[in-house]
């Protein structure tokens, strides 16, 4: 797998409602037709985070574990192919909903091994962060590698973190700490860890699944408590207490530690696990994945952007994922909200501008923005720098697309501002949208084509890293055919 491959569909090229194709510039692109409000119920594919904590978790327990509602995309596929890789037997059926884990297998993460396993990850961010710290505990030789932006993307603050705590080397081989991830371990040694968690918060969640992972290849100890300390800003904080969770589902114990820290240690996690007899620090289990609520937001936002009603099923504010909180943000803008056992409904509403810190659902950024280019005036978003270091530069590429569509945009270190035209929606026009191979501006830039004629998303296929089917799922919410042209 090197591009993202999608199994789109091109059914609106026969629709009625579908117009001629517009370019023949040998692209794929898609357009939104618009139209009135969209009302509906839908139920997103799994959640890749919780897929991918979840398969790691899997990967170093006793016994056999069922994942059930997991994510098929792009991304949980590299990283079941690495598990594959290294001895792993593991059946995906129901369309890749059901994954099991077996772990009678031997895995092959002996340091004697001649040659590094060759780990492709394309553009994973969660599986080359979490395997570089489980791989790292488990030992064994491993070059773990992606596609050209994997390898602009930062993970020296991970491997910097492990440097003192593992018997080998390790060494990120592009300039400025990035991938690829050269590792010759022989495991962890027992030691307080110290990792950034400014630039992104999946360092830290590597760590934190990898501490049982270690203790269960340490020789001497059956139990072994690993202290995590974070210096500094910790970013996306919700996804750790998700790691948290997932951790303790499989076995582990988390306790946060917030005084008699170190200076500059800005909270601490410590990590308990006892092995077991057949020599694992995870218990396998039969566990039930969330739908992805970074997916849900496109959905929502459809409601807010059109004045309609939607439904997510799966998902409440109990939910692990941090995302979820988007509904509050559509709130702030106006939106109604209606939660029961099923689901969280959001009405959209006339829209305002706000200003609000996204930091812990930083990858709803690209949502609200969409969304705000209908609001009655500016909305400014703060707190997510790290953006710039995601996909693509979700900061200055964003501005860059929403100012093409007739809004005003205006880039910060931490964020941007969003002023919709004076004359509201009459400003606003279509126009040919770059997504630069980034699923969530394909997502959230193709809602604007439900208020705006002649928004034309480029490579859509792109959504395939987490959500290869959004498109046709987005066509069945929205009750009419969006139109595909080559
Ligand atoms: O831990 C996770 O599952 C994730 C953490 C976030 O990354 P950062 O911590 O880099 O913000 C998020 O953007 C990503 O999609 C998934
Ligand atoms: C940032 C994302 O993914 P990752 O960091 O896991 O590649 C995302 O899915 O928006």
């Amino acid at each position: 797998m090197h591009e993202p491959q999608a199994s789109v569909p091109h059914t609106a090229a026969s629709s009625a409602n579908s117009a001629n194709p517009s370019s023949s510039h040998g692209e794929t692109l898609v357009e939104v037709i618009p139209g009135g409000a969209v009302s509906g119920t839908i139920q997103p594919p799994g959640s890749k985070s919780l897929t991918n904590r979840a398969l790691i978790c899997a990967a170093f327990a006793s016994g056999t574990s069922r994942l059930t509602g997991a994510l098929r995309s792009e991304d949980t596929e590299v990283m079941i192919e690495a598990l594959r890789t290294i001895g792993l037997d593991i059946h995906v059926s129901e369309g890749g909903r059901s994954i099991q884990v077996n772990n009678s297998s031997t895995r092959s993460t002996s340091a004697a091994q001649p040659d590094p396993h060759s780990l492709f990850i394309a553009n994973s961010g969660t599986t080359i962060r979490f395997l570089t710290a489980a791989l790292s505990a488990a030992g064994g030789r491993y070059k773990l590698h992606g596609v050209d932006r994997m390898h602009e993307r930062p993970i020296g603050d991970l491997v910097d973190a492990i440097v003192p705590i593992m018997n080998g080397t390790i060494h990120a081989e592009s300039t400025n700490g990035c991938p690829p991830v050269v590792i010759d371990s022989a495991g962890w040694h027992a030691g307080e860890i110290n990792v950034g968690g400014s630039v992104s918060s999946q360092y830290l969640s590597g760590l934190m699944m990898a501490a049982p992972i270690a203790a269960a290849f340490a020789d001497s100890d059956s139990t072994r408590t690993t202290r995590i300390a974070v210096k500094g800003e910790l970013v996306s904080r919700p996804y750790v207490d998700m790691t948290a969770k997932v951790i303790e589902s499989f076995g582990g114990a988390v306790t946060t530690v917030t005084s008699g820290l170190a200076a500059e240690q800005t909270v601490a996690f410590d990590i308990s696990s006892s092995v077991n007899t057949d020599g694992y620090g995870y218990r396998g289990l039969d566990y039930a994945i969330e739908p992805d609520a970074s997916a849900a937001s496109y959905f929502w936002a459809a409601a807010a952007i059109s004045g309609g009603s939607v439904t997510v099923t799966g998902l409440t504010r109990d939910a692990m994922q941090g995302d979820v909180g988007f509904v509050d943000v559509l709130e702030k803008m106006g939106c109604e909200l209606h939660e029961d056992a099923n689901g969280i409904t959001v009405t959209g509403r006339p829209l305002r501008g706000i200003d609000i810190d996204m930091n812990a659902i930083s990858d709803t950024v690209q949502t609200l923005a969409v969304v705000a280019l209908f609001a009655d005036g500016p909305t400014r978003v703060r707190g997510v720098a790290h953006n710039r270091f995601k996909e693509t530069d979700r900061i200055g590429d964003l501005a860059c697309e929403l100012n093409k569509l007739g809004a005003s945009v205006t880039e910060h270190e931490d964020g941007l501002t969003i002023t919709p035209p004076a004359d509201g929606i009459k400003g606003l026009h279509g126009a040919v949208l770059e997504t630069y191979h980034d699923h969530r501006m394909a997502m959230s830039l193709s809602l604007a084509g439900l208020r705006i004629a002649g928004v034309k998303i480029k490579n859509p296929s792109c959504t395939a890293k987490t959500y290869p089917e959004y498109f046709a799922d987005l066509e069945k919410l929205i009750g009419r055919s969006h139109h595909w042209s080559h």
